[in-house]
């Protein structure tokens, strides 16, 4: 029982930690969850708008060449002022345009006369190209030259006035293609003429035809020059969304069209463990790459301590919940062991009770309480069964006289001695003896016929202890009178009538002169009674 209660105990609190702690760690692992999500969509989202504000802006600058390319295919001749103001005008509304710059198709023969004309404009121009040192030197000949006739602002640009595009790798088969192609392009990123730093910058071209060409040889043929804007990856990214970053989102920015990415800015260091978010534009031809990743500031302003402190909470709460629980089942325990104790002192003050209404106080014998219970007990169990039941009363002779003689302790005396040596006689488990009155003592006999064997034996008994009684008729010695009543009861007989046929025939042994005893057998009620008595 108890082990089974600790076992029922073990369990609830192993329950108690398995649900607790799975709940917890749920709750714990949800929250946080939720918080990545939402960072997560919320990062994709700022991230996306800013990237799309960077392609707008790229774009719109890049449309800037469409209309300055429009002024050279409407215009015959188009000056160096009205270049100026056009250009002026669209750099003041893209102010991340580095600069714009007409670059005229200039054949060989007529390269003289393209300088020439230059001079007009600016002292020491020349069509020009870069040294392998950096320095700018006069250009080598070749059939056909792109060289810088017009660039706005001249600020920091003069520079580039008379640089050849086609003295350069990058420039140059950019150029072709967008001549062959009739199409505006970019250059991979390149250092710009200008701009001794070296910051990214590209090139977009656009191509300005006589007519509208179709083949490529035509294309060649029409060629008037292109337009030429330049621009600072940097500048483009800080005029957008993309250049208001506060440190909440590292990216960068490469260029992938070939198979060697070239990165173009770098803004941050991408978080290592997390995979960036990609998003990628197309530049006139180039594909860029623009890859992010929130910042440790960006994670940090967007994590609460929330699933942490869910997580301390239950896993305290759950502990404590099978401490408690601990707490109890020992409470609980201890109740039981009080309780137990208890009953068992109970059962014990219970069978003592029992046996003091049981057992005579004087004599220690059995009592008539105890008699009564056991006359009805085993009367109904020999009816039930029709086996034989014998009582025998058993009455001290002339024990006023003794008590008149030598007193009541001694008479008292005399009473226990007498009760304490026929009550050896009840030999069987089954046997009853018990003093029912003042000096009269009861044996009940179940499953017994015969009972002049006992009744020999209680006289004997009795006389053999000897007890000097000088008032008695019957003997020197105290004796006794023996009634007995031996039957097989039937169930409408009452226990009575057998306690009043042995009490009778107690008289009859009294009458008979005492010290004797007086059998009825009422097992076969046509026999005649035989008496009996011991005499000494
Ligand atoms: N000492 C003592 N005497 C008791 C006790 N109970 C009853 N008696 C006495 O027992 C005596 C019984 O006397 P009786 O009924 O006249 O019977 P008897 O004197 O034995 O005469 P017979 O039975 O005819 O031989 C009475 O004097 C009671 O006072 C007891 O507990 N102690």
């Amino acid at each position: 029982m108890e082990l089974t209660h600790r076992h029922y105990a073990g369990l609830l609190q192993g329950l108690v930690v398995l649900l607790g702690f799975s709940l917890t760690g749920f709750l714990g692992y949800a929250l946080h969850a939720e918080q990545q999500r939402l960072m997560t969509q919320e990062f994709n989202q700022e991230y996306l708008l800013r990237v799309d504000s960077f392609k707008q802006n790229v774009l719109s600058h890049l449309a800037t060449l469409h209309s300055l390319a429009i002024l050279f295919e409407t215009q015959t001749y188009v000056t160096k002022p009205l270049f100026k103001r056009v250009s002026a005008e669209l750099i003041a509304y893209h102010s991340g345009i580095q600069a714009l710059e007409w670059a005229p198709r200039v054949v060989h023969e007529s390269r003289a006369e393209f300088e020439q004309e230059g001079l007009n404009h600016h002292s020491h121009f020349s069509i020009t190209e870069r040294h392998s040192s950096g320095a700018m030197q006069y250009a080598a000949e070749r059939s056909e030259y792109y060289p810088i006739q017009f660039v706005e602002p001249i600020y920091n640009n003069e520079i580039v006035l008379g640089f050849d595009l086609l003295s350069d790798m990058r420039r140059k088969s950019t150029i072709q293609a967008s001549r062959d192609l009739a199409l505006p392009l970019a250059t991979s990123s390149l250092k710009l003429v200008q701009d001794p730093k070296g910051h990214s910058a590209f090139l977009a071209m656009r191509p300005v035809y006589l007519d509208s060409p179709v083949t490529v040889l035509e294309k060649r043929e029409h060629i008037l020059g292109f337009v030429v804007g330049v621009f600072k990856v940097q500048a483009l990214i800080a005029q957008s969304k993309l250049g208001k970053n506060e440190g909440d989102i590292a990216f960068t920015i490469k260029d992938v069209t070939e198979q060697t990415a070239q990165e173009l800015h770098r803004d941050g260091t991408l978080e290592a463990g997390t995979p960036p978010v990609i998003a990628w534009i197309e530049v006139w031809g180039r594909d860029w790459q623009i890859s992010a990743t929130p910042s440790a500031q960006f994670i940090a302003s967007r994590t609460s301590a929330m699933p942490y402190i869910v997580l301390v909470i239950g896993f305290l709460s759950t502990t404590l919940t099978v401490l408690y629980v601990r707490l109890l089942y020992r409470k609980q325990l201890a109740i039981a062991q009080a309780v137990r104790a208890k009953t068992y002192e109970l059962d014990k003050a219970n069978a003592q009770l029992q046996v003091l209404t049981q057992v005579d106080g004087l004599t220690q014998v059995s009592n008539r309480r105890l008699f009564d219970l056991q006359l009805q007990k085993e009367f109904r169990r020999a009816a039930r069964i029709s086996s034989p039941i014998s009582l025998l009363v058993v009455d001290i002779d002339y024990f006023k006289e003794y008590n008149d003689r030598y007193g009541h302790i001694m008479g008292d005396e005399c009473l226990r001695s007498v009760a304490q040596a026929l009550n050896t006689l009840a030999k069987r488990p089954c046997d009853v003896f018990a003093r029912i009155g003042g000096e009269e003592f009861v044996f009940i006999l179940p499953d017994t016929e015969r009972v002049d064997s006992l009744c020999d034996q209680c006289l004997e008994v009795v006389q053999g202890l000897k007890i000097r009684h000088e008032g008695s008729d019957a003997s020197k010695f105290v004796s006794v009178s023996i009634g007995g009543a031996v039957m097989r009861p039937s169930s409408h007989e009452s226990a009575e009538i057998a306690l009043n046929h042995a009490d009778r025939a107690m008289y009859t042994a009294k009458e008979n002169g005492r010290n004797c005893a007086h059998i009825v057998n009422l097992v076969k009620p046509n026999s005649p009674q035989v008496p009996m008595s011991i005499v000494d």
